[in-house]
């Protein structure tokens, strides 16, 4: 558990300062901000009422960067909702997760107790996309278009690989070029959404790298082999997947051997696995589409048609959320089945903000170890 247990007490949290207290079941958490900005800056601790002791879990999850003081409710036996104040709207609104799958599996992989956080989105976003296919088939070259025409329609997913970079790929760009004892660590703490062993290294998503192109309000795209595919088909991320296929395995050679980027066993290697992945390229139920790249633009001309016909929505954010950046002050006021009423501290609308606004957490997706999507969000106003 690593961490001293500080001075603490039910007491000094019924004060209110800096932390709230929640009672889930047998247990009380307790939820504070750090002022030593050496630490993560959520702490929380959980006392057991029956044996009256106090634990200090691990929190994993990724954290908010500005704690000051915030109300917390619990939302089932899974998940405590916390908002933040003195943050922008949305930025503010959390979930500690303390018994879901994420966690469970985390507490048994690491024997001690564990606890995760997970930033609350508005919205669904729109589905990310999987592109597949054989090394040297034209992913890049297609994906590369897609990003230079819709620059801010599109992101993409930065995967980490233990491959050593080419001669042009700049790292935290095309890869997060990684050391292999780095990407076991990270994979083993669940921050990756999928990972597969090709053509000799290790190659995966983190969980991070789609949702911070989602949280931009992008479409991710993902070019991964058609194992990551599968896994990622397996997981709880809804996206779209596409294989993209050669007009001939000639022709794949020869795109290969063009390219010049890789040396003669390599080459070997990649058109090998080819032939596996055009095979599972069948695999029923895995790919919604497949592309033939024999002319480039035909080819991205039909690659775009593909990615306006699925049926993901923009998100109608309300006006409230998109001028969210000014601080809001919101704290939990009341609970019903499957709204959350925060009313503005001050009680009066400040800049147009609404004083009183029902967060629903029916439609709630994801969730540690990423974000916790399908919040919605209306103002109940005014009197
Ligand atoms: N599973 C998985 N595959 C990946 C990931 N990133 C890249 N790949 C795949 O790894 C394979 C090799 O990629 P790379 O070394 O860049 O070579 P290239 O495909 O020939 O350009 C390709 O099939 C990629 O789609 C990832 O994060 N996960
Ligand atoms: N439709 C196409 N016709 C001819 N060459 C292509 C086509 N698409 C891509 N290429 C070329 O083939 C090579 C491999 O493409 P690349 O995008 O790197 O493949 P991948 O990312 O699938 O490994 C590159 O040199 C690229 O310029």
């Amino acid at each position: 558990m690593g961490e001293e247990a500080v001075e603490f007490s039910v007491e000094k949290v019924a004060k209110g300062c800096k932390q709230s207290a929640v009672d889930v079941g047998d247990k009380t958490f307790v939820i504070g901000s750090s002022d030593d900005d050496s630490k993560p800056p959520v702490i929380v601790k959980i006392l057991g009422k029956r044996t009256q002791t106090w634990v200090v879990p691990t929190v994993l999850g990724t954290q908010p960067t500005l704690t000051k003081s915030q109300s917390a409710i619990p939302v089932n036996d899974e998940k405590i909702l916390i908002i933040e104040k003195g943050v922008p709207l949305n930025e503010s609104i959390w979930f500690l997760e303390i018994d879901t799958p994420f966690v469970k599996q985390q507490r048994k992989i690491k024997g001690t107790e564990v606890v995760s956080l997970s930033k609350g989105v508005i919205g669904v976003g729109q589905k990310p996309v999987v592109i597949s296919g054989p090394s040297g088939v034209g992913k890049g070259t297609l994906i590369a278009k897609l990003m230079k025409d819709y620059p801010s329609k599109f992101g993409f997913s930065v995967s980490h690989t233990t491959r050593s970079p080419r001669e042009k790929e700049i790292d935290g760009v095309h890869y997060h070029f990684t050391e292999r004892s780095k990407i076991d660590k990270d994979i083993s703490e669940g921050k990756f959404l999928e990972f597969a062993h090709v053509h000799g290294n290790v190659y995966g998503t983190s969980i991070e790298a789609v949702e911070s192109v989602t949280d931009e309000g992008k479409r991710c795209i993902l070019d991964i082999d058609v194992q990551g595919a599968r896994s990622v088909r397996a997981s709880s991320l809804e996206a779209i997947f596409i294989f993209v296929c050669p007009p001939s395995f000639e022709e794949l050679e020869k795109r290969l051997r063009a390219r010049g980027t890789e040396t003669e066993e390599q080459i070997q290697k990649r058109l090998r696995n080819a032939r596996a992945e055009l095979d599972q390229s069948n695999s029923p139920g895995l790919f919604d589409h497949l592309l033939v790249n024999d002319d480039l633009e035909a080819c991205y001309e039909n690659l775009k048609k593909l990615l306006t016909l699925d049926d993901s929505q923009e998100d109608s954010i309300d006006f409230y959320i998109k001028d969210g950046k000014q601080t809001a002050s919101y704290s939990i006021m009341s609970k019903n089945d499957s709204e959350i009423l925060l009313q503005f501290e001050t009680n009066e609308a400040k800049n147009g903000a609404a004083s009183l606004l029902a967060l629903d957490l029916s439609s709630l997706s994801g969730g540690a170890p990423g974000r916790t999507r399908g919040l919605k969000i209306r103002s109940i106003n005014s009197f």
